[in-house]
């Protein structure tokens, strides 16, 4: 069994009673799952200090949290983090950088798999995004159909900015949110957003001051659906995002073997090198 079921309040609302499902499968017990009762709506919450990182096993858990939630015929899911200032840092670049190969395989892999089950999530997604949201952070905020971000926090794909290329997935999710335009000059800027700039353009729908306050925004529109018959409503998602889903599907080995190619390279690997050297001295200048 994937998951231990226990109860105990709430952490979002104080008072509701909740059921919480901790995840057994990892060691590290990356991901805290909580249904409420009331509503039915489960809050998958990312919990891998210090910020989220995506590494192969939080990807995983991701993965196959949300099969959980779809074979439990959950009626909504809110993506969030344990964390007081980040969503998720994006990948571990440390999976990235002087990588096992087939490690590094088996990393895309499961990050095309964790892609293809949130883009592609039967049951209505919301993100809570309560802290910056970088690049892959990024990437799984827009494969939600709705996001409400706190203040003062950033968000975008900023890949460009150390020399990677994102490749198609990380492109789609961006560009199914935002203008065309607006998409392509953001991820060749390599543009992190604020939270106030993120809502101007259309990359989050709504602003909460705090978590609370945006998990109910979440849970309003999670609501938006109590009267729709699931089955059409997931029909017609699978209309508008169907064809994304099909190219990764069919393209997978193709983007596998394009990936390691790209990050293998040894201009790559040096700039990988130098932004996280970068990103470990950044608090001691
Ligand atoms: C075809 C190839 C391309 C594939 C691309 C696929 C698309 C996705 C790409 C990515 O996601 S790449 C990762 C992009 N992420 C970032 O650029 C974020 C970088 N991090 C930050 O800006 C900040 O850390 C933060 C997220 C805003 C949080 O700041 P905070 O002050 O709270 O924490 P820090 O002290 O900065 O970090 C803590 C700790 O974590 C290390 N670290 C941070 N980010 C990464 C990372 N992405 N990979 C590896 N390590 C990271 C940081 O160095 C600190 O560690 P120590 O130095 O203390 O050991």
């Amino acid at each position: 069994m994937f998951f231990q079921i226990t109860k105990a309040a709430t952490p979002l609302t104080g008072c509701r009673r909740q059921l919480i499902l901790r995840s057994l499968s990892s060691s590290t017990n990356n991901i805290q799952i909580e249904v409420d009762n009331k509503t039915g709506f489960a809050t998958v919450s990312m919990n891998r200090p210090p910020v989220n990182l995506l590494n192969l096993e939080l990807i995983n858990s991701l993965t196959r949290s949300m099969k959980e939630m779809e074979q439990n015929k959950s009626r909504g899911i809110i993506l969030t983090s344990t964390s007081n200032s980040v969503f998720s840092g994006g990948l571990d670049i440390k999976e990235l950088y002087r990588p096992d190969v087939q490690r590094l395989r088996e990393f895309w892999t499961a990050f095309q798999d964790m892609w293809l089950a949130w883009y592609g999530s039967a049951v209505p997604t919301a993100a809570l995004i309560n802290g910056h949201s970088p690049a892959g952070g990024c990437v799984l905020a827009t494969c939600c159909e709705y996001r409400v971000m706190l203040p003062k926090f950033t968000i975008g794909l900023n890949e460009a900015k150390f020399g990677l290329v994102p490749p198609p997935v990380v492109r789609i999710s961006f560009k199914n949110v935002l203008p065309l335009r607006i998409a392509e000059l953001a991820l060749c800027q390599g543009k992190l957003f604020t939270s106030n700039d993120a809502l101007n353009i259309g990359l989050i729908d709504e602003l909460a001051k705090t978590k609370e306050e945006g998990y109910e925004k979440c849970v309003k529109f999670l609501q938006t659906f109590r009267k729709v018959d699931p089955v059409a409503r997931s029909l017609t998602k699978q209309q508008f995002r169907g064809k994304d889903l099909d190219d990764l599907r069919k393209g997978k080995q193709k983007d596998l073997n394009d990936f390691v190619e790209h990050v293998t390279q040894d201009d790559i690997q040096m700039r990988l090198g130098l932004y996280l050297e970068q990103l470990h001295n950044r608090k001691k200048k």
